[in-house]
């Protein structure tokens, strides 16, 4: 599928009214790893673009590992709180690029951050996330959950949970969760679906337990899919078999 083919049926075959979406920081860092790639938030305005086209409701969560980590800043040396601070604040700053190649694509955004910024952007306020998702705009939830020795994993399952999003998608730079990292082992499977526990017992390490844990505890379903191919996002909302989806029950 071409992302920017508009599909009138898409919101029909969706059964996802409201979507949160986890885009890792690496992923708008592009090949380099490092930084942000407009290039690379154009694509993804196109392909989040096409959803909120056909009426479905988007929530985005932005990490901020192309910028600042707090465990590699704490490895190099800096207070562990101080670095989960600046980790927290780079994705202030993806969110804030995102938001610009959003609205460029004409598409209403906003940027909450859970660390009160004003002056550049708004404080989270569920309430007002919500009013925003049902008048059709985009919100994007930033810094995390305001807290040291969280993720931004944890962070995208908690605004979902709030939100009673249908959905999380986490966009990564692999196609799914494997029997084993598939970075490191070239032989690890992909798996099609599976169980919350089935993650936690066989220790898969995608996404970390505390996020699991979560979307366990509140029937979150979770879809782990690679936003670098084409058209993913689109395939990944529509239920068919991309990557992988983590829910209760498999049968
Ligand atoms: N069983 C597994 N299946 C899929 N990916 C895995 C697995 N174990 C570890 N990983 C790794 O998890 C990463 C995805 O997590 P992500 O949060 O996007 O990256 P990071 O933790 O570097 O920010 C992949 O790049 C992959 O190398
Ligand atoms: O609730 C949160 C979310 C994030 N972080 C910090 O922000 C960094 C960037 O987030 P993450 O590593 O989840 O980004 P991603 O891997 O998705 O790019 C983390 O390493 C932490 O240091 C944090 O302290 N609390």
């Amino acid at each position: 599928m071409n992302p920017t083919d508009k599909d009138p049926a898409m919101a029909e075959r969706s059964k996802y009214k409201r979507i949160l979406l986890k885009l890792s920081g690496e992923a708008l860092a592009g090949d380099e790893g490092f930084g942000i790639r407009p290039e690379v938030l154009d694509r993804m305005a196109l392909e989040i673009g096409q959803l909120v086209g056909v009426g479905i409701q988007v929530g985005l969560v932005v990490g901020g590992g192309n910028l600042f980590r707090g465990a590699a800043l704490q490895a190099a040396g800096l207070d562990r709180v101080a670095g989960d601070h600046m980790g927290m604040l780079a994705t202030v700053m993806n969110g804030l690029a995102l938001r610009d190649a959003l609205e460029r694509s004409n598409i209403s955004t906003h940027v909450m951050s859970a660390i009160p910024m004003s002056g550049v952007v708004e404080h989270y306020d569920h309430r007002r996330a919500v009013r925003y998702l049902n008048s059709g705009d985009v919100v994007i939830f930033s810094a995390g959950t305001g807290n040291p020795f969280f993720t931004t994993d944890s962070a995208a399952c908690l605004r979902a949970i709030e939100i009673e999003a249908n959905l999380m998608l986490k966009a990564t730079k692999v196609d799914g969760v494997y029997t084993d990292d598939p970075v490191k082992n070239p032989d690890a499977t992909r798996y099609e679906r599976l169980t919350y526990d089935e993650v936690l017992a066989r220790q898969l390490g995608v996404m970390d337990l505390t996020a699991i844990c979560l979307a366990r505890d509140h029937g979150l379903p979770v879809r782990v899919f690679d936003m670098n191919e084409t058209g993913s996002l689109a395939r990944a909302v529509l239920g068919t078999n991309e990557g992988t989806l983590i829910e209760q029950s498999v049968d």
